[in-house]
């Protein structure tokens, strides 16, 4: 494992150079990689596998349009596409890539597959460690491993054909066979990681879901309208709230953060901005960390995965979201971002 210090904090971790794409595919060449489940992490990690040379299956429900999609992709039935219990029986290493509801509904199907010897794999904390919740427990005598890769299945793959890779951790909780640490790596290279970090499956999740409820997701979508809100309730266009809190954000800052880090953003806007984003930015830590530290005690005591595991299982929770998330589309801040982005130069048609 390389040495690399991440602001003062020496880690340890795997870098493609010292694993590089022939070694991961010298530990895979007698497996049989079956994915289960072609949603949103599948296809990315499928893809990437299949490009990289791995032999991988896909395990799908046939009455789907996830079965469309993975033929659409080039899996073939009967070859390399197959009903889950079907690639579950062939697969040597079974990728666990269900919903997390998914995983705990399918559980008694795929834990009669897991022979000695074979490896059971995840792209997520959740089910191992809500094991309570989930009855996910595996036998003794497979690998149970993870790797996570830190983004989404779409940016995954899109990345991966840019040339580019998503960061990823790994993680082992059963090494039954003396392979798993080798599998899991291997398999981290295979799906197209960029570095691979080492954690365990307790703070994968609780990471994971602290930062997708946090600043990923949750945190910066109540930022944004509660900007957007103070914007229009003192008499400023829908043009100019929506460019204001996030068409300059994702298309301007976001990239330069990206490339060069918050400092050298900051160092790059005009003086009156430095003085007034580092007065102000003290303020906003303060009056978020308290939610910040409740939403990491509600993952720690199994809170949020008790109310997704019982919001998710409900067999109207797909109607249910699809609302929600109108409701989030017909807003008028993204309903504003709609008409804002057509207007990009690139979005504008060649006349
Ligand atoms: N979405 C992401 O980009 C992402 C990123 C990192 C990790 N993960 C993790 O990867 C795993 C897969 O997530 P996802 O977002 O790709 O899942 P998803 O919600 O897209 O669902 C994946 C598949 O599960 C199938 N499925 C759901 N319930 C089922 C059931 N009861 N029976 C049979 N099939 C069922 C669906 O048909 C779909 O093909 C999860 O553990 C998730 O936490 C996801
Ligand atoms: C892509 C995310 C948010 O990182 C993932 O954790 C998920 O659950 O979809
Ligand atoms: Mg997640
Ligand atoms: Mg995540």
């Amino acid at each position: 494992m390389a040495k690399i210090n991440f602001g003062g904090v020496v880690e340890e971790v795997v870098t493609r150079e010292e694993f590089p794409l022939d070694k991961a595919r010298e530990v895979l060449k007698d497996e049989t990689v079956a994915i289960i489940g072609y949603g949103v992490q599948g296809p990315g990690q499928a893809l990437n596998l299949r490009d990289n040379g791995i032999n991988v299956i896909i395990g799908q429900r046939k009455d789907s349009k996830t079965w469309d999609k993975a033929i659409a992709d080039g899996w073939v039935p009967g070859v390399t596409l197959f009903e889950i219990e079907e690639a579950a029986e062939k697969g040597t290493i079974i990728q666990y890539l269900l919903s997390d509801a998914g995983q705990i509904a399918l559980w008694p199907t795929i834990k009669k597959y897991l022979t000695p010897g074979k490896a059971l794999y995840f792209s997520h904390g959740f089910g191992i460690t809500y094991k309570e919740q989930t009855g996910i427990i595996p036998p003794a005598d497979v690998d149970v491993i993870l790797v996570a890769p830190k983004g989404s299945g779409t940016s995954l793959r899109r990345l991966f054909l840019a040339g580019k890779g998503l960061n990823s951790s790994f993680a082992i909780h059963q090494d039954a066979t003396g392979k798993g640490r080798t599998r899991a790596i291997a398999l981290g290279i295979g799906v197209g990681s960029g570095y691979l970090f080492e954690t365990d499956f307790r703070k994968e999740v609780y990471s994971d879901l602290t930062g997708e409820r946090g600043t990923l997701m949750g945190a910066i979508a109540g930022i944004f309208e509660a900007q957007y809100n103070t914007l229009r309730r003192n008499g400023h266009s829908p043009s100019e709230a929506f460019n204001e809190t996030v068409e300059e954000l994702t298309q301007s800052l976001m990239p330069l953060v990206a490339e060069n880090g918050m400092d050298w953003m900051y160092a790059n806007c005009s003086t009156t901005a430095q003085r007034g984003a580092l007065d102000w930015k003290g303020r906003f830590r303060d009056a978020t960390q308290p939610v910040f530290d409740e939403l990491y005690e509600s993952v720690a005591s199994g809170k949020e995965a008790e109310r997704t595991i019982k919001l998710n299982s409900q067999p109207d929770y797909r109607v249910k979201l699809e609302a929600e998330l109108k409701t989030l589309h017909d807003s008028e801040i993204w309903q504003a971002g709609q008409a804002v982005r057509s207007l990009r130069p690139e979005n504008q048609p060649e006349k």
